[in-house]
């Protein structure tokens, strides 16, 4: 997806997709990661999720890859921090204790930059990618973590009726987007509240760990 389609929602305030409140699969969900406290946790496409912070309000350590450098502003003025910022090639890095965020496209994020990380978590960042980008994108994901554990929240709702993004991914597209690196467990699913632009959808949330050598 053309990355000015990011950057006018941003500038123009049409950010419907952030939740004013931590993601309620990520809360109720978490423990499944068996993570301990300070372990590194990475949100690809993470805007400005009030996911951050309440992951370091838990004593987990955040990293996170946003295009916008809008949305990376109002999120360290949500958390009232002023970070350390330096460029690393083309993607800047804004740092502050127990958070880094890497701002530019993610596609030029490095398994070296990012360093080691314990768990992902994906809300809202394969289902914004159109179909022809999501090979890429989970390939990308599985390189960069060397198969961290991952939750990953989709949608399911008749694409007849609703134009994406988020768009719908069924339960075959992330299998066969991740089969092959992880095994997947689909740990919930439920009514999105109010429905998805008018009409009755579905979020499911999977858990991804990663698959025994062949
Ligand atoms: C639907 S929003 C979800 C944001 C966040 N995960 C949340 O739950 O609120 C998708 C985000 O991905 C960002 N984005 C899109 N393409 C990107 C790319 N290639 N690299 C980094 N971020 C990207 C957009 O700017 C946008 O903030």
């Amino acid at each position: 997806m053309d990355p000015r389609f990011w950057h006018d929602r941003w500038e123009t305030g049409r950010t419907n997709f952030h939740e004013g409140q931590p993601n309620a699969f990520l809360v109720d969900y978490i423990q499944t990661l068996n993570l301990p406290k300070g372990a590194r946790i990475f949100l690809p496409l993470c805007g400005k999720t009030r996911d951050i912070a309440w992951l370091l309000s838990q004593g987990f350590h955040v990293v996170g890859a946003e295009l916008s450098a809008t949305a990376i502003d109002q999120l360290f003025a949500d958390l009232d921090v002023t970070p350390d910022i330096t460029q690393q090639g083309t993607l800047q890095h804004r740092s502050a204790p127990g958070l880094d965020i890497y701002v530019g496209d993610i596609f030029d994020l490095t398994p070296t930059a990012l360093g080691q990380v314990d768990a992902t978590f994906d809300r809202a960042a394969l289902v914004a990618l159109p179909a022809d980008m999501r090979d890429r994108y989970a390939q990308h994901i599985v390189t960069l973590t060397q198969s961290a554990p991952q939750l990953l929240v989709t949608f399911q709702y008749d694409e007849a009726l609703i134009q994406g993004p988020p768009f719908a991914i069924p339960a075959d597209q992330v299998k066969a987007l991740y089969g092959d690196a992880y095994t997947l467990t689909r740990l919930a699913r439920q009514d999105t509240d109010g429905g998805l632009k008018g009409h009755p959808a579905t979020e499911e949330l999977w858990h991804l760990i990663a698959a025994p050598a062949p």
